[in-house]
């Protein structure tokens, strides 16, 4: 409960603070205002959350025969390191610190050095709220600081977000101290989009699932699959609503898209651009790079939000993470068809079904290969819904009750109230 009474008086800070911690993550990350601000409501809540579920964690005792009996304890695992990614680096660490203290274990994370701004806002009002000292540490840096964080012996645990070849890496020191970790990868998600679903919702959904934060989001729904038989009418609407996008200075309340986190980025998501046109893609609206009006902002990342039409599953822009606002559209004819080829990835991170039929829908979620799957809906990110991933995806889940059991081990404790019988 005394940790609760913390953590709960952290997010009455950040609220109260919202707004400068959220123009601090649009100046961090080059995200709009817009999502800065939906960002820090989502870290709050999950303080909230956590606070919520600090005095519930208990053991169970187990009954054994002749009045023995066992019991287990939930203990924390120690000191946790977290290493972020630069998308979400407020969010990030909340996601993280909130389980990771409501368990009682210490957090020493690292941000992304795209992004070192936020998380420092964090711990100077974790200490506010009556952190006690030293329990929950920033330390800046890029890989090098990383690989330390993993191979310090006393880091207990290692919470990772960030890309696949990282966190391959992550795991491989992980192995060598014999520790556990959480991997919060990459994507390359499906959604689908059946013929009988409500249009303009779709559309708002594929929006959704591709442009928040640029494109940046681990769990895009960056492969649309739509049925044939609506392609035209949903693609028109998508291109319509995609060039209505406001792009621009991050800071301004109309914007909706701002700056991709640096050059060799936007460089990359314009590479991948090319080689799909190359690769017989077409490119339905955008793509090219944004110049807004005002001067000063003339080299920004800037680029339009691209739709891909004329995609197949070969293509390299439909099989890897672009990590930035190029939706591919593909058609499907037929739900078996589609199952499969919305698995056909190394990828299972989430995944998104659009249809007013109820049991296709289920069936449809229960048949993907995906750790977090949306129905009617896609990347909103309720703190109560355990979120993580399948396969090249990563393990582990933040968020939810689920997340608590990897920021903690079970002991068990066998109590005897007999004699010792010895078998010597
Ligand atoms: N699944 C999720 O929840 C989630 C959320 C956000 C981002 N992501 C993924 O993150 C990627 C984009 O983020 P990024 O470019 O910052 O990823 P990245 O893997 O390059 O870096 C992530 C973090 O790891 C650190 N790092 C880099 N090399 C390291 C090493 N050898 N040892 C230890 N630490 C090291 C970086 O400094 C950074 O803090 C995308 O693939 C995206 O899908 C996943
Ligand atoms: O980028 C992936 C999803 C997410 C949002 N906040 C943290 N992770």
């Amino acid at each position: 409960m005394e940790r609760s009474r913390v953590l709960l008086e952290a997010a009455r800070i950040i609220r109260e603070q919202r707004e400068e911690i959220a123009t601090l993550e649009t100046i961090n990350n080059g995200k709009s205002i817009f999502e800065a601000r939906v960002d820090i409501d989502i870290s709050w809540q999950c303080l909230e959350y956590y606070a919520g579920l600090a005095g519930s964690l208990a053991g169970e005792h187990i009954q054994l025969p002749g009045g023995s009996f066992g019991y287990t304890r939930r203990e924390p695992l120690g000191v946790c390191a977290g290493i972020g990614a630069w998308n979400y680096p407020f969010q990030v660490a909340c996601w993280k610190a909130a389980p990771a203290l409501a368990c009682g274990n210490a957090m020493v994370f690292k941000p992304s050095p795209f992004t070192p701004l936020t998380v420092v806002r964090l711990a100077e009002i974790f200490t506010e709220a009556g952190v006690p000292k030293g329990l929950f540490n920033v330390v800046q840096g890029g890989a090098a600081t990383g690989q330390f964080l993993c191979h310090h012996p006393d880091v207990a645990k290692i919470s990772f977000t960030g890309s696949v070849p990282t966190g391959i890496k992550i795991m491989g020191m992980a192995a060598k101290g014999i520790k556990p970790v959480t991997l919060e990868l990459g994507g390359k998600s499906p959604l689908i989009i059946f013929s009988d679903c409500a249009l303009e919702n779709a559309v708002n959904g594929a929006l959704m699932a591709n442009f928040l934060t640029q494109g940046e989001v681990c769990c895009n729904g960056t492969r649309v699959f739509v049925e044939r038989k609506i392609l035209d009418v949903f693609t028109k609407e998508v291109v319509k609503r995609t060039q209505k996008i406001k792009i621009g200075d991050p800071l301004l309340e109309d914007t909706r898209m701002g700056a991709l986190i640096n050059r060799p980025h936007l460089d990359r998501v314009q590479g991948f651009i090319k080689q799909a046109k190359e690769q017989g893609a077409e490119v339905l609206c955008g793509g090219d790079l944004y110049v807004p009006d005002d001067p000063k902002l003339k080299n920004g990342y800037y680029m339009q939000p691209c739709v891909l039409g004329n995609c197949t599953d070969d293509m390299t822009c439909v099989k890897e993470e672009i990590f930035g606002p190029v939706m591919s559209i593909l058609p499907f004819d037929t739900e078996e068809e589609v199952v499969e080829r919305a698995n056909n990835t190394k990828f299972g991170l989430a995944g998104g079904v659009f249809t007013r039929d109820i049991q296709k829908a289920h069936r449809v979620v229960a048949a993907l290969k995906a750790g977090m799957c949306f129905i009617n809906n896609y990347n909103i990110s309720p703190v109560e819904l355990p979120f993580g991933g399948y396969k090249a995806s990563g393990f582990g889940r933040e968020n939810g009750r689920a997340a608590m059991e990897y920021y903690s081990q079970l002991k068990t404790v066998c109590v005897e109230m007999g004699d010792v019988e010895s078998v010597f």
